[in-house]
């Protein structure tokens, strides 16, 4: 319909999202971005109809994100029957708070000569201070039961539908239990006030981790039914066993692709290792971004412990496959120090499959890239001779593929016993590919960044931390298919 073309136009131009602090005599813009999406405001067409010229800006202000929205256009279309201009306000309301919605006069006002600016601080405790490129940087932390953490979060969460896909903003109105689940965690940059009012803090980003409960069966004992008194004694769920997942992780674009992310990221999983009751750091339904900067991650902090503990793959597992007889089963054990892996797995409380990934990671690093696909091997011929290739290299290849593609099949085994064998090897085949090539670009990406291996095993040993086993075991199976392990859109 010409009428509907004419009049839309895209929502993630329209919204111009804007950090504003004062100024010399009214506040002044820090930075201005877009959305990534509107999609959770403005439907799946992100298009907005009636408006020509149409400019929505939602403003907050740097230290304690007092929201704003003012709209603008240069011409609205007429109603005719049915067809109507998109009623903004109505659409933004239940997504930004009701005080965003005064005039824009009395919204510069009240941040320009905000009395409570100057003496602002970030919700919480400081846990964690940084500088990149001479300016610095602070992360705070505060449960969600705090009215301070709320305050922002809330100001806060419209960034969530607008950045993050498929989150949905947190209910800050739950009971006070559930609230005291969850822990968020704020960046701020630390910034020479503009005026002598202003404050000297000015938002960066900020995480949202809760507690997740962990079901621990302790196998050696027998159910038994008990005789236990009335009522049961009260539970803090911050003493029970649990994970912590990371909900929602957004850094503002404007500081994208610094290192706050990474910063983030690690001061949540050193919260993590502080916990005495939690266990393990998941995350709900990572994007590739947010998988590239974990993966980055947690390969910097476990490869000196790798290192320190000479992992490496065992070019002849126990001597017994390089001989004339075909192994018919992966021989893990030999292949991998299984129990050191799980105590190193278990001393840095990383879940499961990512574990899986960062040890598959460094374990092909290892591997002379000549020898690996990424170098130009020949695969054809390593595959006729397999576990019987004459270069040591060439068998912890081999190797390699077959741990990996160990791991794939049982994470997909039902979806690959319904194809037939010769299909099955197939898609095995691609998969191991497709997770060698992911590897190939973090290792590419953090190639130079690394410290020389001496360098990193002194670090880790001076960490000392402590020990127990993992690997591609069949124990594992059990604690990945579990509700609680971690949706990761990965393989
Ligand atoms: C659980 C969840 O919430 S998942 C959703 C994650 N959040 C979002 O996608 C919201 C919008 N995006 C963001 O907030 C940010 O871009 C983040 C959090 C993904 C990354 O934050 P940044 O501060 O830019 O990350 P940081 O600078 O630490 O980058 C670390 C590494 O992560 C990887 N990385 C970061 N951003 C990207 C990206 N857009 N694409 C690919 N890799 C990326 C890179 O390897 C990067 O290292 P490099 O810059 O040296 O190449």
């Amino acid at each position: 319909m010409a009428v509907g073309e004419d009049w839309s136009c895209d929502a993630n131009d329209a919204l111009h999202i804007t950090v504003v602090q004062p100024g010399d005599t009214k506040p002044k813009t820090l930075s201005t971005f877009h959305p990534q999406f509107t999609y959770p405001i403005f439907g799946d067409d992100e298009q907005i109809f009636g408006y020509k010229g149409l400019v929505i800006r939602l403003r907050f202000a740097a230290h304690d994100l007092r929201p704003h929205v003012h709209i603008s256009y240069d011409d609205r279309f007429k109603a005719v029957d049915d067809t109507a201009a998109t009623d903004l306000l109505g659409t933004l309301k239940p997504f930004i708070p009701e005080e965003a919605l005064i005039n824009l006069p009395e919204y510069e006002k009240n941040v320009q000569e905000d009395p409570s600016a100057k003496d602002f601080s970030p919700p919480g405790k400081l846990v964690y201070s940084y500088d990149v490129d001479e300016r610095n940087y602070e992360i705070w932390a505060g449960s969600l039961a705090d009215p301070a953490v709320q305050k922002i979060l809330d100001r806060a969460q419209v960034l969530v539908s607008l950045f993050i896909e498929a989150g949905t903003p947190l209910d800050t109105d739950d009971p006070e239990w559930s609230l005291e689940r969850w822990t968020v965690f704020f960046v701020y940059e630390k910034v020479k006030p503009t005026t002598p009012t202003a404050s000297s803090y000015s938002i960066v980003g900020y995480a949202t981790t809760y507690r997740y409960w962990m079901y621990q069966r302790d196998r050696s004992e027998t159910p038994v039914v008990k005789d236990v008194a009335f009522p049961l004694p009260e539970l803090k769920i911050s003493e029970l066993p649990a994970r912590l997942r990371i909900a929602q992780f957004l850094i503002l674009p404007s500081h994208h692709r610094s290192g706050h992310g990474t910063h983030l990221y690690t001061t949540i999983h050193a919260f993590c290792l502080a916990g005495p009751t939690i266990t393990e750091l998941t995350v709900e339904d990572p994007n590739e971004a947010f998988d590239a900067l974990r993966d980055s991650a947690d390969f910097c902090l476990l490869r000196p412990e790798f290192l320190k503990h000479n992992v490496n793959l065992n070019p002849d597992p126990n001597g017994i496959y390089s001989g004339k007889k075909r192994p018919t089963v992966v021989p893990t054990n030999a292949l991998i120090p299984t129990q050191t892996l799980r105590e190193v797995r278990t001393a840095f409380k990383i879940e499961a499959t990512q574990f899986a990934h960062i040890l598959e990671m460094y374990l092909l690093s290892q591997i002379p890239k000549s020898h690996r696909l990424a170098g130009g091997t020949n695969l054809a011929r390593l595959l006729i001779k397999k576990s019987k290739a004459d270069n040591p290299d060439d068998r912890r290849y081999y190797w390699w593929r077959m741990l990996t593609k160990q791991r794939l099949y049982k994470k997909h085994r039902e979806l690959l016993d319904e194809l037939d064998l010769t299909d099955r090897v197939e898609k095995l085949d691609d998969t191991v590919r497709n997770v060698e090539e992911g590897y190939e670009i973090t290792l590419g990406a953090l190639e130079g960044r690394l410290p020389e291996p001496e360098d990193e095993i002194t670090e880790a040993s001076s960490r000392g931390r402590g020990k127990r086993k993992l690997a591609v075991s069949d124990d594992e199976d059990e604690e990945e298919n579990g509700a609680e392990a971690a949706k990761r859109p990965k393989v």
